[in-house]
C-alpha cells in the first residue's frame, strides 16, 4: 500500500470481528469512499473490555479479516492491539499510531474512528473518551436498533474541538457476529451473512460451534 499523502485521511475500524461480517465490509467500503481515505486499517480488538470473553481467538479473527478484504484495495489489517496485548482502550491505539507516525518521520495524517451507530450511543462510557475526541475525528453509520445520533455529552465536546461527526450513508444491515455465532451454534446457515472465504475458514477450523 501507498503511504499516505501529508494531510490524508485515515479510517480506522476497530471491532472484535468474532467474526467479521458483510456489515463490516460495506462498512469500511462505505468510509473509504465517502471520506475520500487514503486506506481503511480494519483493527481487530485484542480484548475488548466491555464484552464478555470473545469465542475465537485472536490469530483467528484476524486471519478472518485478512481473508475477507483479500481483493478490496484501500483496506489493510492492522494488528496494532493484538500485537500490545491487554485490555483495548481505543485512546491507547490511536495515541500509538500518532507516537508511530511521528517517530518514523512519516507525514501527519488525520485519523477517523469509525463505528456503528450502537456504538456511537455508548462512546460516552469509553476509557478517556474525550481524549479520543481530540485526536480523532469520528464517522458513523446507521445500525438496525440505533440512530446515528450523537450522545448530549459528545455533541458539546464535539462542538468545543470544533470536530466534524462524519455520516456514512450505508443502508441498514441486519447482520451481527451475536447472530452469526448464534447460527453456527445451531447449524443454521450463515453464507448469506459471511465472505464464502470466512465461512470456509470457520468451517476448516471448526469455530462457534456448540
Ligand atoms: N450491521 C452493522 N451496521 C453498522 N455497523 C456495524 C454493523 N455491525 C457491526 N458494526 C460496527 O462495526 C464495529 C465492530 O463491530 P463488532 O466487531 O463488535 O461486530 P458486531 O456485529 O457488533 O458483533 P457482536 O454482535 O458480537 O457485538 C462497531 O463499531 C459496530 O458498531
Ligand atoms: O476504548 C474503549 O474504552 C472502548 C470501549 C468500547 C469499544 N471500543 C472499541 O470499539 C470497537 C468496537 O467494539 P465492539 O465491542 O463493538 O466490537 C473496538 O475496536 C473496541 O475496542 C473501545
Amino acid at each position: 500500500m501507498t503511504p499516505p499523502r501529508p494531510g490524508a485521511r485515515v479510517g480506522l475500524l476497530g471491532g472484535s470481528f468474532d467474526p467479521i461480517h458483510h456489515a463490516h465490509i460495506a462498512l469500511a467500503e462505505c468510509a473509504l469512499r465517502t471520506l475520500n481515505a487514503s486506506a481503511v486499517h480494519l483493527i481487530p480488538a485484542a480484548a475488548p473490555w466491555q464484552r464478555a470473553p470473545l469465542s475465537a481467538d485472536s490469530t483467528h479473527r484476524a486471519a478472518m479479516v485478512s481473508l475477507a478484504i483479500h481483493g478490496h484495495p484501500g483496506l489493510a489489517l492492522n494488528s496494532i492491539e493484538i500485537d500490545r496485548g491487554g485490555p483495548s482502550y481505543t485512546v491507547d491505539t490511536l495515541q500509538a499510531l500518532v507516537d508511530l507516525d511521528q517517530a518514523q518521520q512519516r507525514p501527519a495524517v488525520q485519523y477517523v474512528w469509525i463505528l456503528g451507530a450502537d456504538q456511537l450511543a455508548n462512546f460516552c462510557t469509553w476509557h478517556r473518551w474525550q481524549d479520543i475526541v481530540a485526536i480523532a475525528e469520528l464517522a458513523v453509520a446507521a445500525r438496525p436498533g440505533s440512530q446515528p445520533r450523537p450522545p448530549e455529552p459528545l455533541q458539546r465536546v464535539l462542538d468545543t474541538h470544533n470536530r466534524p461527526l462524519h455520516h456514512l450513508p450505508m443502508p441498514e444491515m441486519p447482520v451481527s457476529g451475536s447472530e452469526i455465532r448464534r447460527r453456527l451454534a445451531q447449524r443454521e446457515p450463515v453464507d448469506h451473512l459471511v465472505p464464502p472465504e470466512v465461512l470456509r475458514y470457520i468451517n476448516s477450523h471448526h469455530l462457534y460451534q456448540a
